[in-house]
């Protein structure tokens, strides 16, 4: 096994960059959750990141699309207890992400790989209403669509990581 790997045939490196991507997802999440609450609770809110009439994130995370992805309001009601802040659904995911990372296990593996596709299918989603319906330029949005590409490549170099360890593994 080469010294780039722990024992687990998991690359050291990735440990760092997998604490450092889902913490600024938990931080992003989290200033976008603060955001929208504040902003429905007073109207006259101007968040951090309201840079201007069209890069404005405020005006994103309190539309149609930044609860549910805009979707779940079509199978039950807008004010639905299912209907929540997309911004809930991505601190679960980063906490997933972190939390799963620190298991060394091919269904693990298996499972942060096919999570993170859902996510990015879910950023270039959010991307094309952002640009093309909205017309607007969210900073927090497309810094969590950056993070949610990075890492799904993280997670596809875990698993490959993992497969090379199986087959050196049969043939030592
Ligand atoms: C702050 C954040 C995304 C930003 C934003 O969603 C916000 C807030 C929003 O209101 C919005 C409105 C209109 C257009 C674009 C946007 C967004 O850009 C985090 C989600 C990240 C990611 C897209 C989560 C994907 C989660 C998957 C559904 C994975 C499911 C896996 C499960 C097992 C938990």
């Amino acid at each position: 096994m080469s010294s780039s790997h722990s024992s687990t045939g998991v690359p050291k490196w990735e440990y760092l960059v997998r604490f450092v991507l889902c913490f600024l997802g938990l931080v992003l999440s989290v200033y976008a959750l603060h955001v929208e609450l504040s902003r429905e609770n007073d109207p006259e809110y101007r968040a951090m990141c309201d840079l201007g009439h069209s890069v404005s994130c405020s005006k994103v995370f309190t539309s149609r699309w930044g609860r549910g992805f805009g979707l779940v309001q079509i199978f039950t009601s807008k004010d639905s207890l299912l209907n929540q802040p997309n911004s809930v659904l991505g601190i679960i995911f980063y906490a997933l992400q972190l939390g799963l990372g620190q298991l060394v296990s091919s269904r693990a593996a298996f499972l942060l790989v096919i999570s993170s596709w859902v996510s990015v299918a879910g950023s270039v989603y959010l991307a094309v209403i952002l640009a093309f319906v909205l017309g607007d330029f969210c900073v927090v949005c497309v810094s969590t669509y950056v993070i949610n590409f990075a890492l799904l490549y993280t997670n596809l170099k875990r698993r490959t990581g993992l497969e090379g360890r199986v087959k050196k593994g049969k043939r030592e």
